[in-house]
């Protein structure tokens, strides 16, 4: 698939990413890395449904992605979060789309909220946690909907490094424990190589690279992106 931001004068290729074929297998954890302006973000849109692919498709399991789609939720970098609404309230908004009702509705909510370590602050007003905790909350909602697909945009970018890595290793113990397939940006090289179980390297919007993290060390993705 691929997908071109208008068209460039003068022959040179627009913006954008692709041509690419890329298959990500259920219940991966995936790394996509590269510099500023690679295609990582509009990659990401593309598999969210807020873009389309001028060429080609993108398919969730048999069936393709045509628009914002209630079996996968995206993660940004900065928790969009209602500010005025409790930590349950914002988890809650995520389910409203799937209409669910009841005890399963709760009992998701309070799941969701123990997996990101937050089972306390479920009456907490947003606007009273730090960044870790408000990120921790955008991972509990997007968990809530229990999505086939996690998509993941360098949602530890804003953060110090401390909290940035104790929540890299939460999300490594929800990725296991829930086995949900995950989708995750970052520029970041070392920390694609602590989490993915597979990395792809874009460069230009095409993949320069799409190997094993086992294979692979900072060094020869960093030669690779060169
Ligand atoms: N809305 C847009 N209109 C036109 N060009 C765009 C638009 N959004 C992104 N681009 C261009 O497409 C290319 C890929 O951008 P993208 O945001 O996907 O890169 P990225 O790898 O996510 O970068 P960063 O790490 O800086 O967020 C860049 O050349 C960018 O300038």
């Amino acid at each position: 698939m691929a997908y071109r931001y208008g068209q460039r004068r003068g022959g040179q290729q627009a913006a954008g990413v692709g041509p690419l074929n890329l298959k990500v297998q259920p219940g991966e954890f995936l790394c996509v890395v590269g510099p500023s302006g690679s295609g990582k973000s509009t990659l990401l849109s593309l598999l969210a449904g807020f873009l389309s692919p001028q060429q080609g498709q993108i398919l969730l399991g048999d069936r393709a992605i045509r628009g914002p789609d209630p079996r996968l939720t995206l993660v940004q970098q900065e928790a969009a979060l209602f500010p005025w609404l409790t930590v349950t309230g914002n988890v809650a908004f995520g389910l409203d789309s799937q209409r669910l009702r009841g005890p399963e509705r709760k009992t998701r909510i309070e799941n969701a909220l123990r997996l990101v370590g937050l089972g306390d602050y479920a009456t907490r007003r947003v606007h009273e946690l730090s960044g870790g905790q408000r990120q921790r909350v955008s991972i509990a909602r997007a968990l809530a909907v229990q999505p086939g697909l996690l998509l993941l945009d360098e949602p530890f970018s804003a953060l110090d490094v401390q909290t940035r890595t104790a929540l890299a290793d939460e999300l490594l113990g929800i990725w296991w424990a829930q086995k949900v397939t995950v989708v995750f940006v970052t520029h970041q090289l070392e920390e694609a190589l602590h989490l993915g179980q597979r990395v792809v390297a874009l460069k230009d919007g095409q993949v320069a690279l799409d190997a094993p993290a086992r294979d692979l060390t900072v060094g020869a993705l960093r030669a690779t992106l060169d």
